[in-house]
């Protein structure tokens, strides 16, 4: 099966899937999967019978490459055949993270409480400032000084140099953002930031009283909600907070077209999965896209985006909890690797 992978020999590949060979199977020494072995050859053919099978997109070997990176680091000459591989394994992740994490949503409201937990034990515990850094109670760091020249970059592509535009940042842990979009004029500067004691280190050091500057204290699900009830609008938005799920960026992101003005600019410190190139790209795409915000959306991510908010726009207009229900399980069969769940999401 390795070398029919490897060889693109996809009639091969069909025949043992067939057979009951197993589309997750990775060998032992190097830990490489079915899929890495075509991927690395750009087969595409091959890469996408075993997608479809349920081989994990996701799987890494020893040394902690998943498919999506061997299919970057393929070799070969013909880049469009390479381009189509990147793309539809980053496709089928972004289908896969979007449908996984809805079936998530729908039915492990304890992931959510535990993500709930983690946020509310950072924001009801301690933090310190100390030699550039703002530490939590654990001693992780929340922000750092040498993050500088990133927020120096998001500050330059928010403000301009038309000195005209409303800025809102969520999250000021050291304020180097902050004191950047200062430096950089704008017509006003919000500040949303939910910790207690940060919010005290802001009053001492004068936000409180800067001209233009006003702060908003509370977490930004509490906040914003209230904003756009005001009918605040904003052209360049920032999102950079601490100890919360990128299920919770995904929130924020469904929030964008209330609070930004047309033509606004938004943009995030993203951290999502920094050590894996491919992951870090899916998960990205399925942030941006997961909750109907399609701005600067690639075509791959963009059909996804369709067929799914195709499939929850069926579920709406049912209202019907049993198919709600039977869609979730044969998504999730479909996930699952299961050939009747591929059949049934058909
Ligand atoms: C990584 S720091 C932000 C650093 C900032 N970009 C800078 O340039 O210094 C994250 C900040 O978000 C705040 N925060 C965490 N959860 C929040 C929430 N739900 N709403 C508002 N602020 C939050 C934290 O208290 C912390 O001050």
């Amino acid at each position: 099966m390795l070398l029919a992978c490897a060889g693109g020999k996809v009639k091969d590949v069909e025949a043992l899937l067939a057979a009951g060979f197993p589309p997750h199977y990775q060998e032992e020494k190097e830990g490489t999967s079915l899929l890495m072995h075509a991927a690395k050859g750009a087969h595409l053919e091959v890469v996408q019978v075993l997608l479809a099978a349920g081989a994990p997109w996701m799987a890494v070997d020893r040394h902690s490459k998943c498919a999506g990176e061997y299919a970057i680091a393929c070799d070969i000459g013909d880049a469009n055949r390479k381009q189509s591989v990147i793309d539809s394994i980053l496709n089928h992740a972004v289908m896969a993270e979007m449908l996984l994490g809805t079936v998530e949503d729908q039915t492990a409201k304890a992931n959510v409480l535990e993500q709930q937990r983690e946020s509310h034990d950072y924001l009801g515990g301690t933090v310190r400032y100390e030699r550039g850094r703002l530490v939590d109670q654990v001693d992780e760091g929340v922000m750092m000084e040498w993050e500088a020249p990133l927020m120096e970059a998001h500050a330059s592509f928010l403000c301009g140099d038309d000195g005209n535009r409303d800025i809102l940042n969520v999250g000021f842990g050291l304020g180097i953002i902050d004191r950047a979009i200062q430096r950089r004029k704008c017509r006003s500067h919000t500040i949303i930031e939910a910790h207690p004691m940060v919010l005290e280190k802001m009053k001492t050091d004068g936000w409180y009283r800067k001209a233009g500057v006003t702060i908003e204290s509370g977490r930004w699900q509490n906040v914003l909600p209230r904003l756009v009830a005001q009918g605040k609008k904003f052209d360049g938005i920032f999102f950079d907070t601490y100890a919360e799920h990128y299920r919770d960026m995904q929130g924020f992101h469904a929030w964008l077209p209330k609070v930004m003005r047309p033509g606004g600019i938004y943009s995030f410190f993203n951290g999502l999965c920094p050590d894996n190139l491919f992951f870090h790209a899916g998960g990205h795409q399925t942030t941006i896209h997961g909750k109907g915000y399609a701005d600067g959306i690639g075509m791959a991510a963009m059909s996804t985006f369709c067929q799914w908010q195709f499939l929850k726009s069926k579920m709406k207009e049912q209202k019907d909890l049993v198919i709600r229900s039977c869609i979730l399980l044969t998504v999730f069969m479909g996930l699952m690797d299961s050939t009747v769940g591929k059949q049934m999401i058909h």
